[in-house]
């Protein structure tokens, strides 16, 4: 699979987006027109910018308005034609995209638009160019590729082919059967773009909210599928115009594009009659089982707070680490890693962030396979030395720089705790009562906004994940925006919340001092009722929640007067779903960024989105006489 991405989908000027785009790993860029127009050099510079970055130009675009002129603008369409040819020949590409024509004097036809086309053909030719032919969804007269490609058919020219492009097709919902009686050669590029499902004008929607294959809700794979099925094994490009990506960091955006075209590539190859196309051998998406483990790095003093909070939410110290300042706390099937040792990644990043749940571990079926394919995705891989004999674990880098570690259980890495820890206990310390707390229920970690659709498409390309559409959170300072990947039996939920300002608590928490990161972590148990029953007893301090709040649920749901008393007396958040029921019991906020959550789903697949209102203000008000902003 050959891939490319057009100049017009990255941030920054030219010199900067092809850097960023060489970087990244593709092998050619579509010029955008507009690109070079803004930029001081010759169209000669330009392409040898481009071949200095290793880079080949895919295709100069986009040439408009040429098919069916009136005779009165016709032969100034051809002299427009010609001039766009001369750039070609000195930027060095001979692939020109011609998109249907949007002028209101055009003029309809079949016949017409080929006649055009064939004496284009004839005047390429000269040149040694090529023409492609795109529908736009929007075009005048030509709105849809299976007319396009009537149009190339009957212009019965070599120098004349045709473009498909994702969005145009998919945004009207053409079948994409029709792609595959097109032949291959007939081809000349294919554009992919992706985009969320909004209902508005076509034209907006394409200009403003294309995102990466994968990003976004559209069926891309079924769409690139069919192309490779007819054999076709030339270019993908990404076209993803998006007022975002506009603004954001052209490495960045870059990085995810090259990812989301090998993982597109991955699941196209995976189709048994598109396995001509030739795409990057990887492993399977992992299974994740589970979460193995979540790190803290924190030092003696905070360590010493966090243990006491551990302790009342009924977790015990069960192991330290032989050759570092490492203790573990467990409780059913949770391990919490508090890590304050003086050296490593943990102590670095304890220096920046404070205290904070820095790394996780999950449990997939081959540890040495995901982290394969996680690094074939271009994920960063982390590695830092470990004493002899003690296991080391395969690790990228994720969130925030935080750490992703992959165990599984067929290796010594499931069995790292039996091999690099000691068994531990604290003397000294009053027994807790056993919260009942069983596993870990979500990870909900808190980034920017911009950084949201990095994330998702991290997860779901790397684990074998889906991700569930946008909500909402209403913060009183502002939104938040929530998207959620899980896996199919409850055993990874990662809830991801973008901020989009600083006076948010999402937001409050990036801007602090933590940057993007976990910012809760949820752990299930079978009886909420009994674990804060336990907790109370343990001296846990839960976060109050409104008494307004009860009435309202209790009208809301038809519960019986005594279940909501028992809610409210134990500050217990109730939702319902069509499967069943969920209960929510928060912690305060640790050091005015992170807290804890237990819940108990009983059915429920949700993850309480109309409590998060009352939850933040709740937080929010515990927080104030510390500095959180009144809003
Ligand atoms: O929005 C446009 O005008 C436009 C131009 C060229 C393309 O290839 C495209 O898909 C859209
Ligand atoms: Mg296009």
């Amino acid at each position: 699979m050959k891939t490319s991405i057009a100049t017009v989908s990255i941030s920054g000027e030219l010199p900067e987006k092809l850097e960023a785009i060489a970087k990244a790993g593709f092998d050619g860029v579509e010029i955008f027109e507009n690109d070079f127009l803004a930029f001081d050099g010759s169209p000669a510079d330009v392409g040898k910018m481009v071949r200095d970055h290793g880079l080949e130009i895919t295709l100069f675009q986009p040439f408009r308005d040429f098919e069916g002129m009136p005779p009165s603008h016709r032969s100034r369409t051809f002299d427009r034609a010609e001039r766009k040819f001369d750039v070609m020949q000195e930027l060095g590409t001979d692939l020109v995209l011609v998109c249907s024509n949007v002028s209101p004097v055009s003029l309809g036809g079949i016949d017409r638009a080929a006649a055009d086309f064939h004496e284009l053909g004839e005047r390429a030719a000269r040149r040694g160019l090529k023409v492609g032919y795109e529908a736009l969804a929007w075009g005048r007269h030509i709105n849809d590729h299976r007319d396009a490609w009537e149009i190339v058919r009957r212009a019965d020219h070599p120098n004349i082919g045709l473009i498909l492009d994702s969005f145009h097709t998919l945004s009207r919902k053409i079948d994409i059967n029709s792609i595959r009686s097109i032949p291959k050669d007939k081809i000349f590029i294919v554009q992919l773009a992706d985009a969320p499902l909004i209902d508005m004008d076509l034209l907006y929607w394409s200009r403003h909210f294309r995102n990466m294959p994968g990003e976004g809700d559209l069926p891309v794979t079924a769409f690139t599928t069919a192309i490779a099925e007819t054999g076709y094994d030339g270019y993908f490009s990404l076209e993803i115009f998006n007022d975002q990506f506009r603004g954001g960091s052209s490495r960045a955006i870059a990085d995810d594009g090259y990812r989301s075209l090998i993982y597109l590539g991955d699941q196209v190859r995976r189709s048994p009659n598109a396995s001509g196309l030739t795409v990057l051998d990887m492993p399977d998406r992992a299974t994740v089982k589970g979460v193995g483990f979540v790190e803290f790095s924190s030092d003696e003093k905070d360590a010493a707070d966090l243990a006491a909070i551990l302790r009342t939410l009924g977790f015990r110290k069960t192991a330290k680490h032989k050759s570092k300042k490492v203790s573990l706390y467990s409780q059913g099937d949770i391990r919490l890693l508090v890590n304050t040792d003086e050296k490593g990644f943990a102590n670095a990043s304890f220096a920046v962030h404070g205290t904070s749940a820095y790394a996780m571990a999950l449990v997939v079926d081959d540890a040495g396979q995901a982290f394969e394919r996680a690094v074939a995705l271009g994920a960063e891989p982390f590695r830092q030395q470990v004493a002899a004999g003690e296991v080391e674990i395969p690790a990228i880098r994720g969130v925030g720089g935080g750490l992703v570690y992959l165990i599984d259980d067929n290796s010594n890495l499931g069995r790292f705790s039996e091999i690099d820890f000691l068994p531990a206990s604290e003397e000294g310390e009053p027994e807790m009562a056993p919260a009942h707390l069983e596993h870990v229920d979500h990870i909900a970690q808190t980034v920017a906004y911009e950084e949201m659709l990095t994330w998702l498409l991290f997860y779901t390309s790397i684990f074998e994940t889906q991700k569930t559409p946008m909500v909402d959170i209403i913060d009183p300072a502002g939104v938040v925006r929530s998207q959620v990947v899980e896996n199919a039996s409850g055993t990874l939920r990662i809830t991801l919340n973008g901020a989009e300002n600083r006076r948010t608590l999402a937001g409050h928490f990036i801007a602090e001092k933590f940057g993007s990161g976990v910012q809760h972590l949820a752990f299930h148990t079978d009886d909420i009722f009994a674990t804060a029953a336990a907790l109370r007893k343990n001296g846990f301090k839960p976060l109050a929640i409104s008494p307004n709040y009860y009435g309202d649920v209790e009208a809301r749901f038809g519960l019986d007067a005594e279940l909501s008393e028992r809610l409210k007396e134990e500050n217990i958040l109730y939702d319902r779903d069509e499967h069943g029921e969920y209960f929510q019991l928060y912690s305060m906020t640790y050091s005015e960024g992170f807290f804890f959550e237990i819940v108990e789903r009983r059915g429920y697949r949700g993850y309480g989105a109309p409590n998060a209102i009352f939850r933040i203000a709740a937080l929010k008000r515990a927080l104030r006489p510390e500095g959180m902003p009144r809003v």
